[in-house]
Formats: structure tokens, sequence, C-alpha cells
């Protein structure tokens, strides 16, 4: 094992995961902290998933801190921290004070942030987080239900979480190359944003960070590191995954722009969908198993769709009744209860759409590992899951913004 990563969710880890396994890595994901009979087997690289991007910070760092000591434990050389390319984070953090706690916990002074992932249209100039043409803060990131983004300026974003001093590398050094972009790293004290546009910045940075013991950022700035680890990499056996082939589910509970797309494109395919809202949920106007017979009720060629009304008028009304927190929480107990009903009815196919909502399904199915499979687009892969049990599971986790408008199809086209 030599490269240990710590992620703040779900999506985020697959992302992340995947990114390794494109760059030669062999990878286990590993869901929660890692526990006492954690090990690590053949893989090069170890992505601790957890569900830490909005609760407490003290909970973010001690959980983060824990899966650290764990995978140096395992062998890890270097320390990786995944956040979501659109920076999802409060004033509060936990972006911040996890880099923090792992700076200090390493003994370290220095690491960058970069959350650019060109591929799915963020990049970062002069310390700007742009998502596609648009600054982070007039994206429909402004709106997110739990970590609405209203500030593009990362350095004074990060600052407001860090007592670590934050600067910025802008793009001029890191178009000098791997070698000048060292020297810089070198001279840092503290965090620096670095700015990246293109894949091939991203590949100059990740070599540029071979001697960091923590690299933080999105998937795309890992796209680099691996290759630092040079022909130790990938020695472990290699084994073509199995994929179950029983009925598809497809669970939403992402309200984002790219979901809400991807929801409209299935129905107006015709793929049978029920959507249910928090307010209809704490009234007791619908249950999981009332979702759960109308898909049992499909004929099981098809995929079938269970969606949370996630416009965003219906998400602010139902927020301002019931609390944000509360809001969120009713989907994400009712889509995890009904992926743990149709388990038990033998569905082993689920397409999760959501960070938070992966994490609480994935949390409700008991999965414990995850295999990376076959890539759909870019930053999701098919997932082969297994719970305690050893029972397996398709899993594709999807990020909310992630995907064309065709995902909800295409994905099991990927599958036998
Ligand atoms: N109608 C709604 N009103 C309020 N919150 C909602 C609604 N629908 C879904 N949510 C919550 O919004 C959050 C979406 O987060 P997440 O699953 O991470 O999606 P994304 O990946 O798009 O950020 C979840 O906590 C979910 O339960
Ligand atoms: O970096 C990204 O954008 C993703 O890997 C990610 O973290 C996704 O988070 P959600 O949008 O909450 O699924």
């Amino acid at each position: 094992m030599l490269f240990g990563a710590i992620a703040d969710d779900l999506t985020g880890a697959t992302d992340l995961s995947l990114t390794l396994t494109r760059a030669g890595m062999r990878v286990l994901q590993v869901v929660g902290v890692p526990g006492s009979t954690f090990h690590a087997g053949a893989a090069d690289a170890v992505v601790v998933s957890l569900k830490s991007r909005t609760i407490a910070p003290e909970l973010a760092v001690e959980q983060s801190l824990v899966s650290a000591q764990a995978l140096l434990a395992a062998g890890a050389r270097q320390l990786f921290f995944k956040y979501c390319s659109t920076f999802d984070s409060t004033d509060k953090g936990n972006i911040g004070p996890v880099t923090d706690a792992l700076l200090a916990f390493l003994g370290e002074t220095r690491t960058i942030a970069c959350p650019a992932f060109p591929a799915n249209s963020r990049t970062v100039y002069k310390g700007h987080l742009f998502v596609g043409d648009k600054l982070l803060s007039e994206s429909s990131m402004r709106d997110h239900p739990l970590t609405p983004m209203r500030e593009s300026d990362l350095v004074r974003l990060l600052q407001r979480q860090s007592r670590t001093p934050v600067s910025l590398i802008p793009h001029e050094k890191v178009r000098a190359g791997a070698a000048r972009l060292e020297d810089a790293l070198a001279a840092l004290d503290g965090i620096a944003i670095v700015d990246a546009i293109t894949d091939a910045d991203l590949i100059e940075i990740g070599r540029a960070c071979r001697g960091l013991k923590l690299v933080t950022g999105g998937s795309g700035v890992a796209m680099g590191l691996p290759a630092n680890f040079g022909d130790e990499l990938g020695k472990g056996e290699r084994t073509p995954l199995s994929m179950p082939n029983g009925r598809s589910v497809i669970l939403a509970g992402s309200c984002s722009a790219a979901t809400r797309g991807q929801v409209a494109y299935a129905k107006a395919t015709g793929i049978p969908a029920m959507a249910v809202s928090p307010l209809d949920i704490a009234a007791g106007r619908i249950v999981p198993g009332v979702a759960v017979n109308f898909v049992m009720a499909q004929p099981s060629a098809r995929p079938v769709l269970v969606n949370s009304r996630a416009e965003p008028e219906e998400v602010a009304a139902a927020q301002q009744a019931l609390g944000v927190e509360r809001a969120g929480a009713l989907v994400e107990a009712f889509l995890a209860e009904v992926a743990t009903a149709l388990a038990r009815q033998g569905v082993d196919r689920f397409l999760v759409a959501g960070g938070e909502t992966s994490g609480a399904v994935v949390g409700a199915l008991g999965v414990r590992s995850l295999e990376i499979g076959p890539e759909i687009d870019p930053g999701v892969p098919w997932t082969l899951a297994r719970n305690s049990d050893g029972t397996p599971f398709a899993l594709a986790l999807k990020s909310g913004n992630f995907g064309k408008d065709d995902f909800f199809l295409k994905a099991w086209t990927l599958l036998p």
C-alpha cells in the first residue's frame, strides 16, 4: 500500500478511486472509518469514504484523523484529502479544519488545495473557481440545499475556514512545469490554492507534489500522483469484476441541475418514475413501502426511478417548513429504506444520484467495500460493492452535478 486517501463523501471517493484506477493503481475503496480488522491486501491505494462534508467540523476532524492513522499504519507514504470539485463547504468547514488537522497530525506545514476537474468543466484561474463558463458563486451551486456556494475566490473562502495561511500559486507558475512548481512548493508556508485549467496542468501539479506528505483537492489533481510511485504500482493480481445482473433501480435524492436534467430525460423516455417530497414524507402521506411496491410492480426489464422533488422552489418550501437538515435527512432516510427493502426482495443493481444520498443508501445496505468497474461518464464508474455478508451489488454512485442527460439510460448498457 502506497497511497491513502480520505474522501468527505461517497461519490467523491468513487470519483477519486476511478481516477487512481485509470492511472494504474489497484484501488480498494472502503466505506466509513477503517476498523481494527482493516487490511489493504494487494491494493496500491486505499480510499476511505466518509460522510463528513456537512457534519460538525470537530466530528469531521476526528473521523479524518482516525482514518489517516489507519492509512499510515497500512503503509501509505502520501495522504490525499478529497473534497468536491465545487469546493462544497460552509464558512465553518469542513475543508479548512480537516486540512489543518491533517497537516498538524503529519507534522507538516505545507500542502496544496486544487479542486479543478476540467473533464467536468471545473477550472481554477487566479484562485477563482469556475463551473463551466460561470464563477462558482453564479453557478447552480449557489442554491445547493446543504452547501450553497456564494464565494468563488478560493483563497478568501478557504482562509475563512482555516487557521493555516492560504496563498495562491498562479497559472504562470503551473505553466512553467513540474520542476519550477516543485521549487515553489518547497518555499511554501501554508496552503496554496493552485490554478489549473487543463488536464496537462493537473499532471504537472501531480508530479510537483511528489514530495508532499499531504495533497488536497478534487479527483483531477490525483491524475498525476500515481506516476510518482513509478514501477512500484499495480503489482497485485487483477481479476475481472463479475457484476450482478438482476433488477435495476435508480434512486435520486440530488437536487443538482445535472440530476434534474437526467430525471427529466429519463421520464421523457418512458422510464417508470415516482417522485416524493420531504413534506409528504414528514406528513406520512408517503411511506417507503409504497415506493417499493411501485418499483416491484413494474416490468423487470427496464430500470425504475424513485426521485425527490428537487426544483429550487420545492426545496425552498420544504426547507422553510422543516428546516434544512430535517428536510434532507427525511429524503435520505426514505431512499435508504426503499433501497434496503428492495435489496431484501433481490434487487442487486442500484444507480444512486447524490453524494449525501449515496452515503445514506450505501450505509443502509451495509456496504463495506467497493471495487471500480467501467466508467459511465467522467467521474462516475460502476462499482462492485459487497456488504458485510459478502452479498454483491452493482452500484453507480453519481455526484449530483456529474453525467450527461442520458446518464440514467446509458449506465445500464455498460452492465451484462
Ligand atoms: N425536496 C427537497 N427538499 C429539501 N432537501 C432535499 C430535497 N430533495 C433532496 N433533498 C436533500 O438534498 C441533499 C442533496 O445532497 P446530495 O445527495 O449530496 O446531492 P448532490 O450530489 O447533488 O449534492 C440530500 O440531503 C437530500 O436528502
Ligand atoms: O469532485 C466532485 O465534484 C465529486 O467527486 C464530488 O465530490 C461529488 O459530490 P456530490 O456532488 O455531493 O455528489
